[in-house]
């Protein structure tokens, strides 16, 4: 092969291609689809990826330039990845190098530096004759030059940067040397990060050398003999690290520097992985004998993987109804097979608690991919994967990457996560990513959940055709055999009525006080969605919502009006409630600090765990938090989304929500789905042992499907008031969405350029036949909302315009969409407009 086509690190709409370079002979053999090469373009040297390589066809008009540089000897992406960035670009409309680079870790998004060495020879016409002499012997006449040069040379190369640094004072000396030809400069691509090395032993020669040696050793050189023993005892795990072999035998450096000058042994630079649960011990688990729908939901994915076809399964089991040794025995079993598998779970139930159950498992055999991990320690659980050390990678959205060569299952927990949308550019999601993968590998998705994704269930009923559908499978118990938690609902209005303007129900009051004496325990959620954004009456319940649009209104504050952000609807904030007339009506929001003192106060003496984003900032707070609250040091653990998930404690009896409505009145279409699923899963925490647990939900609108389905653990009740819901006002799953974001400096150039869009998508949209309302009955329908104020009308001196596009049907509304948005390209450079897509949008805030 001649000639390799590369992607480059340059993001921009016209460099949104492969470029060719040609194969220098010395990288033949070297080079795949999948390589990070370093390679020229303009006068920079960038980084790239090769998509793939062809023979020279006919001489091109263009003098092809060569690779310059190939960065890893093992490709950091398999050819399965690189086609993987081609959909990725097609269905989310970002760039091919935007979709690569979200596949490696950081570590490995090099940049390029520049450096200086002597010239390889001086460059004949503008060198004086005698340069080369005057480099074998110094004998230059300038002593700064003189300096300079031999400085460079003892280092060979040195980085521009650093050279500066050296001489401050010598910027016109260097330029002249560069000129002349006496030093060179010459780029590289250098990642972020270099692999830990060590400083460790080995035998220099064999064994039986080593041994033969060690019976004729002079008597007083008893140290040295000694270090050689110890080495020839170990032989097995060589080479050992420098430090411990010292450490061991109290010998100085010198003894093993001797033995080194004699010849017998060597001091080598090793890699070393940084694991950061090193040192960690995680008790190992046996399977446990599955209860009887365990048993078949295991025996179906079994089948499956048998086939070694690609398949996919919906896994909606109730909470505690055992889907993790689920999870942990399908995965031993495609172990087994010898391939491997990827657990998915949210960042935030990433918990120690998840990855000591597989770690329990596995052992060794697992990789995990954190966020909270440094920069090194995920590039070397990533490399642990990419060189087929570990069978197992469990982590957050981008473990979907982990670049497993024979992929057999993919696991999602908690599927219906919406941190599973990546929120930055590109903005994937990893279900489609994951299945999209599974059908590249013939490999197995299982997604798990108490409460999926109206998307997954509605797929996954309806059994369509469609590559995305999944299977679905059920689990209505729980594997320890005892019930849901009884759920009430506290009618927070009533309390007001009565005089209690605690932000604690009497109940739940009793039920917290029940739990101290008892020395059972407490979790509290606060539902601190949507903080502060809607108007809500706190006698009556009443919640300003948009006539049009079924959402709630989004107070504004510095306007003092009430805005909805899908049509644009505007009124002024209500001074009293327009149902009852009272005046207790205001925006809404409490903080887990006011919980907190008011614990406090109620309940003198009582210990608290608090948990949100202020308390759990530092590495490895979230796990030191849990820990003391499962050894009992806390009666209370208290906490935003956090605490809804995955825990798993037994002593937990007691679980209180105290306000269930913040998330229902978000401006989302999905709000009451979110709060379904959060109160869902947060009333699981109780009662999964042995004792009974019993869960209240404060709210203020007791009323609502959403809350009264999940106190009773509904969730087909749920479903199908939602899809009703759903189906009448044309949001997702009966409809897709794509959400086109503009932002600009000046109001009315925004406006207008918001405008020329739609103007421009409507116009295409209507000569395809595309164009129309969103009716029931038209199968194949693009309609656009909107140009309106984005729910953030302004970040960063930018204001910021939305427009929604609802479509559904066997059209390429992203591919056209995508092409209006590049036609504006000369707008965007000119004018400073930033236009951004989100396709499939799971934030609409
Ligand atoms: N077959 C089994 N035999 C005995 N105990 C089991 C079995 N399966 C699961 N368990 C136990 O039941 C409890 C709940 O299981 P697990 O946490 O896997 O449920 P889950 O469905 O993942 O729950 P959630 O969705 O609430 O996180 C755990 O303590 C687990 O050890
Ligand atoms: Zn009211
Ligand atoms: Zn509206």
């Amino acid at each position: 092969m001649d000639i390799a086509k590369v992607i480059v690190d340059v993001p921009a709409k016209d460099t949104d291609r492969t470029f060719d370079y040609l194969i220098p002979d010395s990288m033949r053999t070297w080079i795949e689809p999948g390589s990070r090469v370093a390679v020229p373009f303009g006068k920079r040297t960038v980084q790239g990826f090769v998509t793939s390589m062809q023979p020279e066809a006919e001489p091109s008009r263009f003098k092809l330039r060569p690779l310059q540089e190939l960065l890893d000897l093992v490709p950091p992406l398999s050819p399965d990845l690189v086609e993987l960035g081609e959909w990725m670009s097609e269905r989310y409309a970002c760039s091919r190098i935007l979709a690569l680079q979200a596949m490696i870790p950081t570590a490995l998004k090099g940049k390029a530096e520049r450096y200086i060495s002597l010239a390889d020879r001086p460059v004949a016409d503008e060198a004086p004759a005698d340069a080369g002499a005057l480099l074998e012997d110094d004998g230059m006449s300038d002593p700064v030059e003189r300096g300079i040069v031999t400085y460079i040379r003892s280092k060979q190369q040195v980085a521009l940067q650093a050279l500066s640094r050296q001489f401050p004072q010598e910027a016109a000396v260097i330029k002249a040397l560069l000129r002349r030809g006496v030093l060179q400069e010459s780029q590289t691509i250098r990642d972020k990060l270099q692999k830990k090395m060590l400083k460790a032993v080995n035998l220099a020669v064999p064994v039986e050398e080593a041994e033969a040696a060690l019976d004729d050793f002079p008597k007083k050189a008893q140290r040295q003999k000694e270090v050689l023993a110890f080495l020839l005892e170990r032989k097995e795990f060589l080479p050992l690290p420098l430090k411990e072999v010292l450490a061991s035998l109290h010998v100085s450096a010198a003894a093993v520097k001797a033995l080194e000058n004699k010849g017998h042994l060597r001091i080598e630079d090793v890699e070393v992985f940084r694991d950061p649960y090193r040192g960690r011990y995680f008790k190992p688990t046996q399977p446990l004998k599955l209860t009887g729908e365990q048993q078949y939901v295991f025996e179906r994915v079994i089948r499956q993987l048998e086939t070694r076809e690609q398949g996919a399964f919906l896994l909606h089991g109730v909470t505690g109804s055992g889907k993790t040794e689920i999870y942990l025995q399908t995965i031993s079993h495609c172990i087994e097979q010898g391939r491997q598998a990827i657990v998915l779970v949210p960042e935030i139930s990433l918990t120690p608690q998840m990855v000591e159950r597989f770690k329990g498992r596995f052992g060794d055999q697992v990789a995990v991919m954190h966020s909270r991990l440094s920069g090194g320690e995920r590039y070397d659980e990533w490399r642990k994967i990419r060189e087929g050390r570990v069978k197992v990678a469990i982590g957050a959205r981008s473990a979907v990457f982990a670049p497993f060569a024979k992929l057999g299952l993919i696991i999602m927990d908690e599927e219906h996560e919406s941190s599973y949308k990546q929120e930055e550019t590109p903005k994937y999601h990893a279900r489609d990513v994951a299945i999209r993968r599974s059908h590249q590998h013939g490999a197995v998705v299982i997604l798990g959940s108490a409460t999926p994704a109206l998307e997954s269930y509605h797929a996954a009923r309806s059994q369509s055709n469609d590559e995305f559908a999944p299977l679905l499978l059920e689990m209505h118990t729980r594997a320890l055999g005892n019930t849901l938690p009884e759920v009430r609902i506290v009618d927070m209005r009533d309390e007001l009525r009565e005089g209690n303007r605690s932000m604690f129900s009497r109940a739940l009051h009793d039920g917290i006080a029940g739990r101290l004496e008892r020395g059972e325990q407490t979790v509290l959620l606060l539902n601190r969605r949507g903080y502060s954004t809607f108007v809500m009456c706190r006698s009556c319940g009443y919640v300003a919502g948009c006539p049009e649009c079924d959402i709630s209104l989004t107070y504004h504050q510095r306007s003092n009006n009430l805005r909805c952000h899908y049509c644009g609807y505007a009124a002024p904030a209500p001074e009293v409630c327009p149902d009852c007339g009272s005046e207790h009506i205001r925006y809404f929001g409490t903080g887990t600090q006011r919980v907190e003192e008011e614990l406090a106060k109620l309940f003198p003496g009582i210990r608290v765990i608090r948990m949100d984003v202020d308390t759990t900032t530092e590495k490895g707070s979230h796990e030191k938090l849990l820990t003391r609250f499962r050894e009992k040091k806390a009666d209370v653990l208290l906490g935003t989304q956090m605490v809804a998930k995955g825990l798993d404690f037994p002593d937990v009896t007691l679980v209180g929500v105290i306000t269930a409505d913040s998330s229902l009145n978000l401006p989302d279409f999905r709000a009451a789905e979110k709060t379904f699923q959060l109160l869902t899963q947060v009333a699981g925490r109780a009662g999964r042992h042995q004792l009974p647990g019993e869960v209240f939900i404060q709210s203020y609108t007791p009323d609502h499907y959403s809350i009264i389905h999940a106190s009773r653990h509904d969730y087909a009740s749920f479903i199908r008031d939602e899809l009703n819901h759903r189906r009448s006002l044309h949001y997702p799953p009966y409809c897709r969405l794509i959400m086109v974001t503009f932002s600009h400096e000046q109001l009315p150039v925004l406006v207008r350029l918001a405008e020329n869009f739609k103007a421009s998508l409507e116009g295409k949209a209507r000569k395809l036949g595309w164009f129309g309302a969103m009716d029931r009955f038209t199968p194949d329908v693009l309609d656009i909302l909107g140009p309106v104020a984005s729910p953030v009308p302004r970040i960063k001196n930018r204001y910021r315009f939305q427009c929604m596009i609802k479509w559904r049907g066997q059209i390429d509304a992203v591919g056209l969409v995508r092409n209006v948005v590049d036609e504006m390209a000369d707008a965007v450079q000119r004018q400073h407009l930033q236009i951004s897509l989100d396709v499939d949008p799971q934030m609409l805030m």
